[in-house]
């Protein structure tokens, strides 16, 4: 066994792999790739299992080029305790105002490397990204200032959801992170969280008549950027944390002279932010910590062009991406924008969230109002509140009329052509539970959450099933039970096969009518002649 080990680290000089080698001869990457240590065997200093190489460096027994990291990392700190992993950028140059608000130390150093992935394996976490910090497994144990620890518990937040236990650590430290997990599970704290603990201790240590703003979160519509901006306040209660709306359909003026009073977080629409960076004299080099929310979104075309135009007038910040559905070209391009980027993914990214029944509803275009007014009218089947989401502001506006006249269902519209304060006010009927049925367009679809909704009608089917999921899932949230009926019909065709996979993938029925068509069934043939030709 000695000889085995010492060949090992000849060969390898751990770390230097020779080339030409057999696969069992690699030297192995992760302690998870590693066996248990039998007994008389040496085990690894960091996780226990065979410590089958020898660190070339400190002469121990180790198991994987993994525990050698955390080992070296462990013998750095202990000789230099601040040095930490670097900051992307601060708002001064004072370098340890991340390690004081960065992840608590003990935490951090007595997990092994193979115990930090179990749980990531537990959690449903994987990470890709160079000095990844082990997930936390409670808001106490990353050095959050207490006043937020306790606005997290008056709102009921006991312990963080998975994408938090990873996310708020990574972010911390000051990682540019792309976050893709399950509609519903928690994503805006876990920006909100690092943004406002890093906000609050900076105007702690820094106290300045000039307040500048201090980070920024972009979301594709208003109702969004309400909603974030609300818990903004909620979580930073008592900090000296203060924020400012930039969104359309409100007065500019009053948002300039609040962002000139001084605020540290902005909440905007990419639209807004333009005008105001162009027109107005704001000043935004301070600027550390940018969000893109539903990342996705913000990076198609017709978001992308403003957005960049906004990246580019920030100094370097700190970038944290975020959405349910991430496809590959948005990871491409979120690569190209931060550099050393850290990939962090909880649940089952770009697929619907599994607590989410699916009924897909094979109907003729002419039967859906009937349709759904049955489904209204029943009462096994309507569960209220409801959102109803359509294709055309004129549809949501008709259909919500109709809604009212038929079935004495009091019902409204929101889409992007109604004023502000009618958005705002249609959706605070709803959530007081005053109006229990609301139809929309898109601009619901995304990011708001629609506590009570546990049930989402999809009357005219998106154009990607990745609006889909984002659509299905503002019927739960944090996991609670939630139904999506979803219309379907052959004007829908473009989708079949997608919807199709996934319904299947989620255990869901696929209506006869669907499963049948022949468009589902040509790109199911297209498929599989193109796999043999592959393999042919
Ligand atoms: N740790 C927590 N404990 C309890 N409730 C939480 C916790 N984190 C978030 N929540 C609540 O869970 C709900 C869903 O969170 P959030 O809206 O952030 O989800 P999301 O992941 O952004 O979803 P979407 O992709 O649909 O935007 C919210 O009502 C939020 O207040």
């Amino acid at each position: 066994m000695e000889e085995d080990k010492k060949d090992n680290q000849q060969e390898s000089s751990f770390g230097e792999i020779s080339g030409g080698k057999d696969t069992e001869d690699l030297v192995k990457e992760r302690s998870s790739d590693q066996r248990e240590a039998l007994s008389g065997e040496p085990s690894c200093v960091i996780c226990g299992r065979y410590g089958e190489y020898i660190c070339d460096e400190t002469d121990d027994d180790i198991c994987s080029m993994e525990c050698k990291q955390v080992l070296l990392l462990r013998l750095a700190k202990s000789q230099k305790p601040l040095d930490r992993p670097p900051a992307v950028r601060l708002p001064t140059t004072d370098e340890c105002f991340y390690v004081r608000d960065g992840v608590n130390e003990t935490e951090y150093q007595c997990l092994s490397g193979y115990q930090i992935e179990s749980l990531r394996r537990k959690i449903e976490i994987k990470v890709k990204g160079e000095s990844v910090p082990p997930p936390i497994l409670s808001f106490s144990s990353c050095n959050l200032p207490e006043k937020i620890q306790h606005n997290l518990e008056l709102a009921g937040y006991e312990i963080p959801t998975p994408v938090q236990m990873q996310a708020i650590p990574a972010a911390l430290i000051g990682k540019n992170l792309l976050v893709s997990a399950d509609t519903g599970s928690g994503k805006t704290a876990s920006f909100l969280v690092p943004i406002i603990s890093r906000c609050a201790n900076f105007r702690l240590k820094y106290p300045s008549d000039r307040k500048r703003p201090l980070a920024m979160v972009m979301e594709p519509t208003r109702e969004l950027c309400v909603q974030v901006e609300e818990q903004a306040k909620l979580l930073g209660k008592g900090l000296p944390f203060k924020t400012a709306l930039v969104v359309g359909g409100d007065a500019m003026a009053k948002q300039i002279y609040r962002i000139q009073q001084g605020v540290e977080l902005i909440v905007g629409t990419p639209g807004r932010l333009i005008d105001l960076l162009t027109k107005h004299d704001i000043e935004l080099d301070e600027v550390s910590v940018l969000v893109l929310d539903e990342v996705d979104c913000m990076l198609q075309r017709g978001f992308r062009d403003q957005v960049m135009q906004v990246f580019q007038a920030l100094t370097q910040p700190q970038v944290l991406m975020y959405s349910a559905t991430i496809p590959p070209e948005v990871e491409k391009m979120a690569n190209s924008i931060a550099k050393d980027l850290v990939f962090v993914s909880a649940g089952k990214p770009n697929r619907p969230n599994e607590s989410v029944k699916q009924v897909v509803i094979w109907v003729e275009s002419k039967q859906k109002k009937q349709k759904l007014f049955d489904i209204l009218m029943s009462k096994q089947h309507f569960m209220p509140p409801v959102v109803v989401f359509v294709a055309s502001r004129l549809g949501a506006d008709l259909l919500s009329e109709a809604i009212t006249v038929t079935t004495g269902i009091r019902a409204l519209s929101i889409h992007g052509e109604k004023p502000m304060k009618e958005r705002r006010e249609t959706l605070k009927l709803f959530l007081t539970g005053e109006v229990s049925v609301i139809v929309a367009t898109g601009v619901l679809g995304r990011g708001v959450d629609l506590l009570r909704v546990k049930q989402v009608i999809v009357f005219d089917m998106p154009n990607s099933m990745k609006e889909y999921v984002h659509q299905i899932g503002r019927s739960s949230r944090l996991g609670e039970e939630g139904t999506a009926i979803v219309f379907v019909n052959e004007e829908n065709k473009n989708l079949f096969r997608e919807l199709v996979e996934v319904l299947r993938s989620s255990g869901a029925a696929v209506p006869r009518e669907l499963a049948n068509s022949r468009y589902t069934m040509a790109s199911y043939s297209a498929g599989r002649a193109l796999k043999k030709r592959k393999h042919g």
